[in-house]
């Protein structure tokens, strides 16, 4: 990247999308990123005398006809070229996530639309100088594009969008710390992931030296980022696997809820808050004094890629679906009463003398109570990569775990899950990986800095 001295531009407001989804006025940045809009608005201008907004707002106008493309246009078409008719910008495409903090980005933030996990392996002859020119590379290009930012020679994929909600997150893998001459700073927690008797795990899309996930709510702005940081990684490192996600979008709900995965269950309710005690200790590693203080402020990431057998699944009574998760489809709310926040009462006995949450119930075989307290944060993303050619969907879950330690979170739940859950005859376990996520960068810091220049 030659430089980010570029503002990108800021989106118009959409008249028919609601604006936001009521949950960005209490993200971290928002405010700043008000202001930086406001001072990419005035450079545009300082340069030109007049805002690329502008210019760009009547090309649009002039071209409007001609670029109405694909089906009868106006409320039916496919593309319509819109003029800017300078309203305001939607909060969704203004809101901004600091890249520098304790934590990295992308951990404890909503999950966006749009998912990109990418995973890379050093080129060989690579090591740790060439390791630490790409992490500075890469740190410098997230940083720049999460602020809205975009290199001179840009591809423009992104030009008129704001930040919406970017984050870029940066892992280490087992594999890397070999090759860039670390062997001795692999830290105690970053463990080599068991097999499980029910994985059908493809050793191709599994694993990696180094990892990156992408969350943006906006589909151009995430796919640009990926891009951006695939072309940063030559020479260095080339592209192992990718995989691509997405959730709710922001405004697509009345209010903020929580989001639906594609077996239409409600999925995230129960996970750790920031307000919980024990949150920090749960999903960041304290590093302590010794070999592993540069991971102090981090996380470990459990990526799996979980398909799901969604042709069975269909066949399946709303009420045995219920049976197996544990909770109700449409409200979430535990099998025990209540709504959907109301803490699941695994001992209630119903009526007829069962247990009202099912003992193989995914949501009982999963709890902290079922497994000495493990926890984990799960933030995840929804997949389709089509159909396979018998037309069976390949869809699923990109299950993403944060935790401070894998060993007492994912690996231990999974353990019990593993046979024991009523879940596992509807999903299948196809990719793994576990990455050790360090710290967030502090100003004029890259990613992983505290372990390579140490
Ligand atoms: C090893 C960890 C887990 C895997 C793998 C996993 C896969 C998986 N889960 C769902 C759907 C739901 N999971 C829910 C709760 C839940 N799941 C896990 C762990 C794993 N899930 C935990 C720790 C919990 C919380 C349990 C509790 O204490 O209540 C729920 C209920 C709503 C919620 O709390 O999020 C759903 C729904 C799918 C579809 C899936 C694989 C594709
Ligand atoms: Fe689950």
């Amino acid at each position: 990247m030659k430089s980010e001295k570029k503002q990108r531009q800021a989106p118009r407001t959409d008249g028919n999308r609601p604006e936001g989804n009521g949950t960005e006025g209490n993200r971290p940045g928002a405010d700043q990123s008000r202001a930086d809009r406001e001072g990419r608005d005035r450079s545009d201008r300082d340069r030109s005398g007049i805002s690329r907004r502008r210019l760009l707002g009547t090309a649009g106008a002039t071209g409007a006809a001609g670029l109405v493309v694909g089906g009868a246009g106006g409320a039916f078409g496919g593309y319509v070229a819109r003029a800017d008719d300078g309203a305001a910008l939607t909060s969704v495409g203004a809101n901004a996530i600091p890249f520098h903090g304790a934590h990295q980005a992308g951990i404890v933030d909503p999950a966006q639309a749009f998912g990109h996990l990418a995973a890379f392996d050093l080129v060989a002859g690579a090591g740790r100088k060439e390791a630490v020119a790409l992490m500075r590379r890469w740190s410098r290009a997230a940083e720049a594009m999460t602020a809205g930012r975009t290199p001179d020679d840009d591809d423009q994929v992104a030009l008129d969008a704001g930040p919406c909600s970017l984050t870029v997150t940066f892992g280490f893998g087992r594999s890397f710390f070999g090759k860039a001459g670390l062997a001795d700073r692999v830290p105690s927690a970053l463990v080599t992931m068991p097999s499980f008797t029910q994985d059908a795990i493809d050793r191709a899309n599994s694993d990696g030296d180094l990892w990156i996930q992408i969350g943006a709510d906006d589909g151009l702005v995430a796919f640009h980022a990926l891009r951006v940081l695939q072309r940063e990684a030559a020479p260095a490192a080339k592209l192992r696997w990718q995989m691509n996600g997405f959730n709710r979008t922001p405004g697509a709900t009345a209010k903020p809820r929580t989001v639906r995965n594609l077996m239409g269950q409600i999925d995230g309710t129960n996970n750790p808050k920031p307000t919980d005690k024990a949150f920090a200790a749960q999903v960041f590693a304290s590093g302590g004094a010794g070999a592993d203080a540069w991971m102090d402020g981090g996380s470990y990431a459990v990526v799996r890629r979980i398909r799901m057998l969604l042709d069975s699944w269909d066949q399946l009574p709303t009420q045995r679906q219920e049976e197996v998760i544990g909770r109700h489809k449409a409200s979430g709310a535990p099998l025990s009463g209540g709504t959907e926040t109301t803490p699941v009462d695994l001992d209630k006995i119903d009526p007829d003398g069962s247990l009202a949450v099912p003992g193989d119930a995914h949501i009982r075989v999963a709890a902290a109570q079922s497994n000495g307290g493990a926890a984990m944060l799960r933030r995840g993303f929804s997949y389709h990569d089509g159909y396979d050619a018998d037309g069976t969907p390949n869809a699923g879950l990109l299950f993403i775990a944060w935790q401070a330690d894998p060993s007492n979170g994912f690996i231990k739940v999974q353990s019990k899950l593993d046979g024991g859950d009523g879940l596992s005859r509807f999903i299948r376990h196809e990719s793994s990986a576990l990455f050790a996520v360090p710290g967030g960068p502090a100003s004029g810091e890259y990613v992983g800095q505290r372990l390579l220049e140490s």
